[in-house]
């Protein structure tokens, strides 16, 4: 089966500080690769390159086998679910889920349903529509983050830490909600993150970076069989190990 996205030979540098050095990675299509590493690895780095929002020294990008450009064609492709929800603030919550939908052909009405409809989705009352982002708790604003994802249905879906400053109720709440959404919506996701748990609750594959290049890459299953002892060390949270780190 020919990839969804094709990653080969990425490398980015920033001055001397050489981030990514040759990535080669294959996502195929409705497949869920979550890419785990230490802070500073780089996997921001990699999700912004495919965005196009980084421009790669060497290496090529590719979507069903057409290269990555900066056609606005090319990113309405892609729902992102920023680390932080990162809504408007002066926007109500329905138009923050339907900001890209507001910028097409559709009416503002239909946009509006379309935007209650995501927000119900991902369990959130319609009465939250006109509410301002500074008026729901963290937890709302992430899913609200994530019905803006997902508001116009994506073949392709970024996740960068879903989780991150959530209490682990409410990150289990989303990590469910993001596996039961993109398994229903058929879409191809990259997810960054440092949680062991939304790994295991959303990933197919996992992929490691560390040290610029891929250090493990297989099924989610396999993960716990591995004797890669930067994976082990890093699933494992063990303090001790090649991996270096700083005190
Ligand atoms: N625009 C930039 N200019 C200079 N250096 C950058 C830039 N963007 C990223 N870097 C550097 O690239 C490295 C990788 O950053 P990146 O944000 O991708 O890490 P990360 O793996 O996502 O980390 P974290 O898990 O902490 O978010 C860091 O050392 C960072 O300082």
């Amino acid at each position: 089966m020919t990839a969804k996205i094709s990653l080969d030979g990425l490398s980015k540098s920033f001055g001397t500080k050489h981030v990514l050095q040759g990535i080669s990675l294959n996502v195929a299509e409705g497949e869920s690769l979550v890419v785990i590493g230490g802070s500073g690895t780089g996997k921001s780095v990699l999700l912004k390159c495919i965005l196009g929002l980084i421009k790669p020294d060497a290496g090529t990008i590719r979507v069903d086998g057409a290269a990555q450009s900066t056609n606005p064609a090319f990113l309405d492709r892609f729902g992102m679910l920023f680390q932080g929800a990162a809504l408007f603030d002066s926007m109500p919550i329905w138009q923050n889920v339907a900001f890209r939908l507001l910028q097409g052909k559709i009416s503002r009405r239909d946009a509006r349903e379309r935007a209650i409809e995501k927000l119900r989705r991902v369990g959130l009352n319609p009465d939250t529509a006109d509410l301002f982002p500074s008026e729901l708790s963290g937890g709302m604003q992430k899913r609200a983050g994530l019905a803006r994802a997902i508001a116009s249905d994506p073949e392709i879906i970024f996740f960068d830490e879903p989780t991150t400053g959530l209490d682990p109720i409410m990150s289990g709440f989303i990590n469910d909600l993001i596996g039961e959404i993109v398994s229903e919506m058929g879409a191809t996701t990259i997810t960054i993150t440092h949680d062991m748990t939304s790994v295991r609750a959303i990933a197919t594959t996992v992929a490691m970076l560390h040290d610029g290049k891929i250090r493990w890459h297989g099924p989610v299953e396999e993960m716990d069989r591995a004797d890669d002892p930067y994976l082990r060390q890093f699933i494992g949270g063990h303090a001790q190990g090649p991996i270096e780190t700083l005190r």
